[in-house]
C-alpha cells in the first residue's frame, strides 16, 4: 500500500514541505494552567509510594515528558511506560532505548493497553527494583504501592485496568477517556496485583509549565494531551498531513479514496468532506440572482482526518522520527 501510495506520489512530481510554519503560533495558549495543584498533592503522597510508574506516549518517546516529575518525585525507583505501542512505528526501537538510557532512564517498557502487550512485564519490573533498593520507612511494610503518573491522555487509568484485568481477572476500577483530563481526583489507591500485594495510585495528567517548542506542542497535541480546539482542528490536520507526507505514510490516500497525495489541507479537506457527505449547501447572493453552492465542512472534515490518525488506520508513526535522527541527545 505505501509502495504503490509512493508510487503515485512520484509519477505526479509532487515535492511536498520540507518545513511547517511555525512562527506566530502562541503555544503557551493551547495549554491550560499546568496543574500544580495536582503535582503538589502527589509530591505530598510520596512518602506512601515505593516507585513511580510514568506512562507516556510511545509516538513521543523523546519528547513533551514533563521534567517536573523526574524534578519533584525522582527520588524513588522510576519506570517508564511508552504506552499506545499499536499507534507507533517502533522500527528504531533500540536507538529510542538508547536515547533513553542516555538520559538515565534504564527502566523501559512498551506496552499496549488495548492489546494487553507487555503489561505483564510491569510488575516483576516494579517489585524486582523495589526489592533492590531502601525502602526508607516503608521497609516493614508487605504492601508494594507505585504512584502512575503522566501528562493527560496517555493512558494512565488504562494501564491500571489493563493490569487489574492480567494479574486480579476483574475489570475497570478506573475512568478511561479519549479526552485529556478524565482522571481528576488525585489519589485513588487501587489494587492491581495479589501476590505481591501491589497498590497503584491513580494521578491527574500534568503536563509541563512550559511547552518546548510550537513543534512539540503540536505533535503532544496530535497524540490528543491537549483539546483539539484549542490548537485548531484544522491547524492540526495541517500538521498532521505534513507530518504523514514527510515519512511517506500516504495510508490517507487510500483511506479516503483521494486522486493522490497531497500537500495542501485545504485541497485534501475539501475532497474528504465530500467523500464522508460533511457538505452543505448554502444560498449565494450573484448579481444574476440567488445561486445554491456546496460548500465543504472543513471542520468536521478535519475532525475526521483526525480521529483516523488516532484510531491507528492512517498507519503507526514515530513523531519523534527528527529527534532520533539527531546525535544521542534528547529534546528539552
Ligand atoms: N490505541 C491505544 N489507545 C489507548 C491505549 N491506552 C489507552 N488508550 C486510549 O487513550 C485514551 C486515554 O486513556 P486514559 O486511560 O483515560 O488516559 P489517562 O492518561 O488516564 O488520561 P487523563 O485522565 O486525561 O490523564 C482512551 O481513549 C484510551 O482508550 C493503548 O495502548 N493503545
Amino acid at each position: 500500500m505505501r509502495l504503490a501510495s509512493r508510487a503515485l506520489w512520484a509519477a505526479a512530481g509532487v515535492a511536498w514541505r520540507e518545513s511547517f510554519p511555525l512562527g506566530g503560533r502562541d503555544v503557551a495558549r493551547w495549554f491550560p494552567g499546568h496543574m500544580a495543584k495536582g503535582l503538589k498533592k502527589m509530591q505530598s503522597s510520596l512518602k506512601l509510594v515505593d516507585c513511580i510508574i510514568e506512562v507516556h506516549d510511545a509516538r513521543i518517546p523523546l519528547s513533551g515528558r514533563n521534567p517536573l516529575f523526574q524534578e519533584t518525585l525522582g527520588l524513588k525507583p522510576h519506570v517508564l511506560v511508552l504506552n499506545k505501542m499499536d499507534l507507533a512505528d517502533l522500527k528504531e526501537q533500540q536507538k529510542i532505548i538508547q536515547h533513553l538510557e542516555g538520559e538515565g532512564l534504564k527502566h523501559v517498557v512498551f506496552t499496549s493497553c488495548v492489546r494487553d502487550e507487555n503489561v505483564k512485564q510491569i510488575i516483576p519490573m516494579v517489585t524486582g527494583l523495589v526489592g533492590s533498593s531502601r525502602r526508607y520507612h516503608r521497609g516493614e511494610s508487605l504492601e508494594f504501592c507505585a504512584m502512575v503518573v503522566g501528562i493527560p491522555n496517555v493512558g494512565k487509568s488504562s494501564l491500571i485496568n489493563a493490569l487489574r484485568r492480567q494479574h486480579l481477572r476483574k475489570g475497570k476500577a478506573t475512568r478511561v477517556g479519549g479526552e485529556p483530563g478524565i482522571t481528576r481526583a488525585v489519589m485513588s489507591k487501587i489494587q492491581v496485583c495479589e501476590r505481591p500485594p501491589l497498590f497503584l495510585l491513580d494521578t491527574p495528567g500534568v503536563l509541563a509549565p512550559r511547552i518546548g517548542s510550537v513543534e512539540m506542542g503540536l505533535k503532544l497535541a496530535l497524540c490528543g494531551t491537549v483539546l483539539d480546539h484549542l490548537v485548531g482542528e484544522e491547524t492540526l490536520a495541517d500538521y498532521l498531513l505534513y507530518t504523514l507526507n514527510r515519512h511517506q505514510l500516504f495510508g490517507y490516500v487510500q483511506h479516503y479514496g483521494l486522486g493522490g497525495a497531497c500537500d495542501d489541507i485545504t485541497s485534501v479537506l475539501k475532497q474528504v468532506a465530500v467523500r464522508l457527505g460533511k457538505t452543505q449547501k448554502v444560498k449565494v447572493l450573484t448579481g444574476t440572482g440567488d445561486v445554491n453552492v456546496i460548500q465543504p465542512n472543513y471542520p468536521a472534515a478535519a475532525r475526521d482526518f483526525l480521529r483516523t490518525f488516532r484510531s491507528g488506520l492512517l498507519g503507526p508513526v514515530m513523531l519523534d522520527r527528527g529527534v532520533l535522527q539527531s546525535p544521542l541527545v534528547a529534546e528539552p
